[in-house]
């Protein structure tokens, strides 16, 4: 964004010249379409792009420099989220189910090499049939990850049944929030000792102050609100800038919108050919490509048609990202 003044400074009058390069981003189809494309995660030493297909049950590696894309099928549940492990080659964390596991994958073999699972949370009558969903690392390597209730069709879900979690010992999770109804978008920001969440019907980005050394949320305030503002669908996953703004999806809304946490101001609107936008996460050498998400999940009968489910490169947004923390195994 070039503002440019001239000024002609003997006098009081100035002349003043103005250029204002409007933001124009554009939007490219880089993967093939996945059901439910979900959780994008930047690693920076592979430069490349993780990200699931929750119902398509795979994980999968976008590497740009080469344009190609691999994928491997897990058995057992939804993939609901998958983050490399912090200095172990082939290992990541993976949603599965109400499981929390461990996978070995070379990230070229259709199917991963090993798998461990470290968890299993809600195993208990009436929450059988919830899953996780979004799992992300804080910046110091932490894995928070939540559930939601069952949703036997979509849009027809369980509401307040799934919980928020952080991973607090190789075998065991720790509850933070309680009732929530779809756990999704996580964002962290370290110097203003913030987190955002998102539980998806609420429709709401939402701010906890985070204590960081002990992994502890507190005060929740309404950041921003989808429905004040007539935006349909409702927030899914979402990432942050190093200017702290949010970039949320929107799911059923076509959209990723940048939003300003702290003045609760909506900045930009990103438009995509698909209505079921799910995340984003910034990538590539300079971490100024955003990666998007998207699925093609039949609602009321209705298919998706084409490009829904495939992953968006967006450049020229004219913002960068902060690091998607890689996960440390406690
Ligand atoms: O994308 C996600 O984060 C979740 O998997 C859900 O939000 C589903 O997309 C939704 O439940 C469909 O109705
Ligand atoms: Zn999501």
């Amino acid at each position: 964004m070039g503002i440019m003044y001239r000024l002609r400074s003997t006098t009081i009058k100035r002349t003043c010249v103005i250029t204002i390069t409007k933001m124009s981003p554009t939007i490219e189809v880089v993967t093939e379409r996945a059901t439910l494309g979900e959780g994008p995660h930047w690693d920076v030493s592979s430069q490349c792009l993780y990200y699931v297909d929750i119902f398509g049950q795979t994980i999968n590696k976008y590497v740009p420099s080469t344009k190609t894309h691999t994928k491997a099928r897990i058995e057992g549940g939804p993939v609901t989220f998958v983050i490399p492990v912090e200095g172990q080659q082939n290992s990541f964390l993976i949603g599965l189910g109400r499981k929390i596991a461990e996978v070995i994958w070379d990230g070229l073999s259709e199917t991963i090499s090993d798998i461990e699972i470290l968890v299993e949370v809600e195993d208990e009558i009436g929450l059988r049939n919830n899953r996780l969903n979004d799992g992300k690392a804080d910046p110091s390597g932490r894995l928070w990850a939540g559930t939601m209730g069952p949703e036997p069709e979509i849009g027809k879900l369980e509401h307040e049944k799934g919980t928020l979690y952080t991973l607090i010992g190789r075998h065991s999770v720790k509850e933070h929030l309680k009732k929530v109804s779809i756990s999704n978008g996580l964002a962290w920001n370290v110097k203003l000792k913030k987190m955002y969440y998102i539980d998806s019907p609420l429709k709401t980005v939402d701010q906890y102050d985070y204590n960081l050394s002990k992994g502890e949320i507190s005060n929740k305030k309404v950041v921003f609100d989808l429905e004040k503002h007539n935006i349909p669908g409702v927030p899914d996953g979402m990432t942050i800038d190093t200017e702290g703004n949010l970039w949320v999806a929107v799911f059923n809304g076509s959209r990723i919108l940048k939003i300003n946490p702290n003045t609760s101001e909506l900045l930009t609107t990103i438009n995509f050919p698909a209505k079921q936008i799910t995340a984003a996460a910034f990538g590539g050498p300079n971490l100024e490509d955003l990666y998007v998400t998207s699925a093609q999940l039949v609602v009321d009968g209705q298919k998706q048609p084409e490009p829904a489910g495939a992953v968006f490169k967006v450049t020229g947004t004219g913002s960068k990202g902060l690091l998607c923390t890689n996960v440390k195994l406690p």
